[in-house]
């Protein structure tokens, strides 16, 4: 990587942290560089840069390296970090799928990560290609700009009501909790999820929100929590993907089970694109002209399997389900603080979901590092909640 393609702030710092991407605001900046870091941000107009890019900006001596999701962060990275005297590494995102934890583990590098405060981002965005997709919004513009509106008719975009519908939820964690309760309060949904574990929060919510609703009068919301993902495929209208990508939700949607959802189903994906065989979606999507989808990723991005861009029952963007500033802004802050907070010796955060207290510009962050998922396979120190301080 040419010495051109990179800014540097706080030349003399004593730790050398690379960003291998300009990141929203500057309070990641200042994060760093209060933590007496010279930081140097990669400039080089390629989206998405290769492993021989990053070892180039890694080179012989480098502290701590913020990476992006669209990096292959393996054995080949972390040893050459670990040769540079490198100890912290950070993506910009709660998703950590591209990069090698054991590897990372296994050459003593912590692997940061930012959840929370995309949360609700991200959930909105699913809501909005639910809607998206349930009202056939993308194809109704595209026909009015396309100058062939040439009246009202009973028939023209007829698409589905959400309100009394069931939503199914495939990975009820931070976001897919969020998104349910989005759906269901704004929409009267009930819900049907499939996780791993008992998503209680969610469970306590349409509970207390169906007592209001008994309450008023109006017809109560429900919840279930299904035995399997095929339950929920079945008996969902919409159903939203959020679970992490690993092996056990590679191709979870696959022709089989695309085969068991109602033919006018709602499927959204705004998790990782391998969750689904896009494949396998194209050709449900052809015999089946009322299933639509929302996707926000793609099996191979930047990529679509060929055949979905041409089809009208889908609706797809380029991976912006956490493209708000504020949220943005954060994840480039939680980011920094990782790899800050590890360089100086500070303790893990006591719970990753609590993230607020280091996004605050008007409070220096708490003395620790917001989330580290490697952390025990470390043996880092966990840092008391501050209550009991
Ligand atoms: N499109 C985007 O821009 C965007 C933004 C943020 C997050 N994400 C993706 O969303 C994922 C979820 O984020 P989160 O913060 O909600 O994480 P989370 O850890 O809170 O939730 C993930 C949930 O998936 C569940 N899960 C794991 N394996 C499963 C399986 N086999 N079947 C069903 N559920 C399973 C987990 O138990 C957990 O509850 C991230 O890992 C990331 O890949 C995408
Ligand atoms: O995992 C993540 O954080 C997203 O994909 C980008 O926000």
């Amino acid at each position: 990587m040419a010495a051109s393609s990179v800014q540097v702030f706080n030349a003399a710092g004593k730790f050398r942290v690379v960003s291998t991407k300009p990141m929203p605001g500057e309070q990641w900046i200042r994060a760093l560089v209060n933590a007496g870091c010279r930081v140097e941000v990669c400039t080089a107009q390629k989206t998405i840069l290769s492993v021989e890019d990053i070892l180039s900006l890694i080179g012989s001596k480098c502290d701590g390296v913020i990476g992006q999701l669209t990096e292959d962060w393996g054995e080949t990275l972390f040893s050459a970090l670990k040769k540079a005297g490198g100890t912290a590494f950070s993506n910009m995102a709660v998703g950590y799928n591209n990069v090698d934890v054991d590897a990372a583990s296994k050459h003593g590098i912590a692997v940061g990560n930012t959840p929370g405060v995309l949360t609700e981002t991200t959930a909105e965005l699913a809501a909005a290609l639910t809607l998206s997709a349930a009202r056939r919004v993308v194809e109704a513009d595209d026909f009015m700009r396309a100058g062939k509106y040439d009246g009202w008719l009973p028939t023209l975009f007829v698409g589905n009501l959400l309100k009394g519908q069931t939503v199914g939820i495939i990975g009820a964690g931070r976001i897919g909790s969020a998104y349910a309760r989005m759906m269901i309060e704004g929409f009267k949904m009930n819900v049907i999820y499939y996780d791993l574990y008992q998503a209680k929060y969610l469970e306590n919510f349409v509970t207390a929100y169906g007592n209001f609703l008994k309450s008023q009068g109006d017809t109560p919301v429900t919840w279930k929590r299904a035995a399997s993902a095929e339950e929920v495929l079945k008996e969902a209208d919409v159903v939203s993907l959020h679970p992490v990508l690993d092996k056990t939700t590679y191709h979870l949607i696959n022709k089989e089970r695309l085969a068991l959802m109602k033919k006018e189903a709602v499927l959204v994906n705004a998790s990782r694109g391998p969750v689904i065989d896009e494949v396998a979606l194209v050709e449900h999507l052809k015999a089946n002209p009322m299933f639509r989808v929302g996707l926000d990723v793609f099996e191979d991005e930047p990529y679509m399997k060929p055949g979905l861009g041409e089809l009208p029952n889908a609706v797809v963007v380029p991976h912006i389900a956490s493209a708000s500033k504020w949220t943005r802004e954060g994840m480039a802050t939680l980011a920094a603080l990782n790899v800050a907070g590890k360089l100086q010796g500070h303790p893990i955060w006591h719970n990753s979901n609590l993230v607020l207290p280091f996004l605050d510009e008007n409070v220096p962050p708490p003395k620790a590092c917001p989330s580290i998922v490697n952390a025990k396979a470390l043996g880092l120190q966990v840092a008391p909640p501050p209550s009991k301080l």
